[in-house]
């Protein structure tokens, strides 16, 4: 008799199905219940209806792709990054390589002001679209973590979304750009008997540390999830939606009940894929523990109480592969917590 594990069935359900597409404009109840399963089962979700406007999604665009048709060496005024400004094929500063591009910036307004002067002619355009994309997807993640407090029955509804909201929030927006091959920046020393544009890496497998990722893509192919092992889920693109994904800091908040899924873009297109990226994230100083609903005898901590600053400084000393969050738990980590808690099911 072959036994199929919980895992493997949602695994089956999402490769047949695909991944989860929740309508916001539906019964508020209807979405949160929608939301909680896509978190508990896969960490990943899209939303349409989502209320972000066209033309602030339009002009973030098309800044983006004015910046990147710029010579090489207007575009490295921008950078190296610092981890701030213009990045190309090097990520983080612990070797990771990508057949990408990318403008990484904090959402504070100030040093998005500063940032403009190094990126565009127009400085002012271009920090007025970039306001504006974060203010209307932070109200988007608002609105999602607000549901998430709510279906999870956290007495403060606002306990998720009042780390975004601060202030002091350690938010960033990225814009990922992708070239086609024989573009410039393309990768010339592959040793693989495939195709250049079909196996080339944009941006390798990882998690984000945050709390909660919106990314939105022009209509190119390229994000895929993990449904773990070398199983991969290519997410279909559609410029109207958003993607979101949780990130680490919420699985931890959640004591492991939501999980930060593993992603990976590819750049295998002859297109040009254009992502713009919102990470969710709390203040520097701000406390990341498993909430208090979350923790019971049968589900004790797992993991330990952390500064968001504590957290940034592991995660920068580390690959972008590295499963960062296990350094915080409470635990050693035994192999069926990568399971849940269902019985097993006989399928044939
Ligand atoms: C290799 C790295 C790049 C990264 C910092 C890190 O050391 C490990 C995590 C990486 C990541 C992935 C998600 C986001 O794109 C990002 C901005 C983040 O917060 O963590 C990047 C970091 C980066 O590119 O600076
Ligand atoms: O560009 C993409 O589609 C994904 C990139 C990503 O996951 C990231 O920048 O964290
Ligand atoms: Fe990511």
């Amino acid at each position: 008799m072959v036994v199929a594990s919980a895992t493997t069935i949602r695994n089956e359900r999402m490769r047949a199905v695909g991944v989860p597409v929740i309508d916001l404009s539906r019964k508020r109840s209807q979405v949160m219940e929608l939301i909680l399963k896509a978190c508990e089962d896969y960490g990943f979700f899209k939303v349409i209806n989502h209320g972000v406007p066209k033309d602030v999604v339009a002009r973030m665009e098309e800044e983006g792709f004015h910046f990147f048709a710029k010579p090489a060496s207007e575009k490295q005024k921008a950078g190296p990054p610092s981890p701030f400004g213009y990045g190309s094929k090097n990520i983080g500063f612990n070797g990771d390589m990508g057949e990408v591009e990318y403008l990484l910036l904090h959402s504070n307004p100030l040093s998005i002001s500063q940032a403009s002067n190094a990126i565009s002619t127009d400085p002012t355009k271009f920090s007025c679209a970039v306001n504006e994309y974060i203010e209307a997807v932070r109200d988007l993640a608002c609105e999602i973590l607000d549901l998430i407090a709510e279906v999870l029955r956290i007495p403060d509804k606002s306990a998720l979304s009042s780390l975004i909201r601060d202030v002091d929030s350690d938010s960033l927006l990225r814009l990922n750009h992708y070239p086609p091959p024989g573009s410039g920046i393309d990768c010339h020393d592959c040793n693989s008997s495939l195709p250049r544009h079909q196996n080339r890496v944009g941006f390798g497998e990882h998690t984000d540390p945050q709390i909660l990722t919106l990314l939105r893509s022009n209509e190119v192919e390229g994000l895929q999830i993990s449904l773990g092992g070398e199983v991969w889920v290519p997410v279909p693109p559609d410029p109207t939606s958003f993607c979101i994904n949780v990130g680490d800091a919420l699985q931890a908040m959640t004591n492991g009940r939501f999980v930060s899924v593993r992603h990976r873009a590819m750049a295998n297109s002859f297109k040009s894929r254009l992502s713009m990226i919102f990470f969710g994230a709390p203040p520097l100083h701000a406390w990341i523990s498993p909430l208090s609903e979350m923790v019971t005898p049968q589900k004790p901590r797992l993991y330990r109480p952390f500064t968001w600053a504590e957290y940034k400084k592991v995660t920068y000393s580390l690959r972008l592969g590295a499963t960062r969050l296990d350094f915080f738990r409470t635990t050693t980590p035994s192999p069926s917590d990568d399971d849940d808690e269902e019985q097993d099911t006989a399928s044939a």
